[in-house]
């Protein structure tokens, strides 16, 4: 029997503003529960976007023109309202700056557990294990404006650990980490995967996709390929769509 498509795009197209720039064009895809799926395309091409309608960011606080319909389990993004979506759909966003708040490291991965009114020891508990899980123990007490650009991404990843979505979506998580540390990440992706998550990553790096079990590509914001993760090692194909 076919996994559960737990992502469904349908013919989704969007502009920032009404009547501007067409930034995604008629898009349709599934995504089955379990996946990892890469999107990739040259920079301006429109992933991002595509990851900020998976969250439902687009439209429920950028706004702009959508049409088509983004169905995260079953649920329209558009009617859903954007809490609920984010106990399903954990997303770390290219520019970590904008999802981090906290004093310290360790009250930024609570926040989302303490607004669900979690007891304080499960939160205890829920914030050791996503500390250790993306190995950021020495950054506990730290701001998270001090980090780097890598490590603030570490630390919104264990803040979107700790709220159990099913699905991520991470947006240029392991671009800035360095090579030990993108090995451990790019492992715990794994991990989640086999634990049931379904990932969607966005990278241009494309030997860190290699764990991908699919690739999308996009190219001014339409998608001309939809094949599995074996695409990237076709230099012609790939040198054809500018990505080498
Ligand atoms: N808030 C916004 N308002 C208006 N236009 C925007 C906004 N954000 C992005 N865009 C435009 O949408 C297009 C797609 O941008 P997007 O960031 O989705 O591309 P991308 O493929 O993720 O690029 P990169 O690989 O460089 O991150 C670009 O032309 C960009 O200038």
């Amino acid at each position: 029997m076919a996994a559960a498509a737990v992502v469904v795009v349908n013919k989704l197209s969007y502009c920032y503003q009404q009547g501007g720039k067409q930034i995604l064009k008629d898009l349709s895809f599934t995504v089955e529960q379990g996946q990892i799926v890469a999107i990739l395309g040259l920079s301006g091409c429109g992933k991002s976007t595509l990851c900020l309608c998976l969250g439902g960011i687009i439209p429920h606080y950028l706004g702009g023109a959508i049409t088509g319909q983004v169905l995260i389990n079953g649920r329209d993004t558009v009617d859903c309202k954007i809490a609920r979506l984010a106990l399903e759909v954990g997303m770390v966003f290219q520019d970590a700056d904008t999802q981090l708040f906290s004093p310290t490291v360790e009250d930024e991965i609570a926040f989302a557990p303490e607004n669900l009114c979690l007891p304080p020891e499960r939160i205890r508990q829920l914030v050791d294990a996503v500390i250790g899980m993306v190995g950021i123990n020495h950054l506990r007490y730290e701001n998270p404006n001090n980090l780097s650009g890598g490590q603030k991404h570490l630390v919104a990843l264990a803040a979107v650990l700790a709220m159990g979505p099913s699905i991520l979506v991470l947006d240029e998580v392991l671009a800035q980490l360095d090579a030990a540390v993108k090995k451990n990440i790019t492992e715990l992706l794994l991990e989640l995967r086999r634990r049931g998550k379904t990932i969607i990553l966005v990278e241009h790096d494309l030997e860190a996709v290699t764990i991908a079990d699919r690739v999308l590509l996009l190219e001014g914001g339409m998608l001309v390929m939809d094949g599995p993760s074996s695409i990237l090692r076709n230099k012609e194909l790939l040198a054809g769509h500018k990505l080498l």
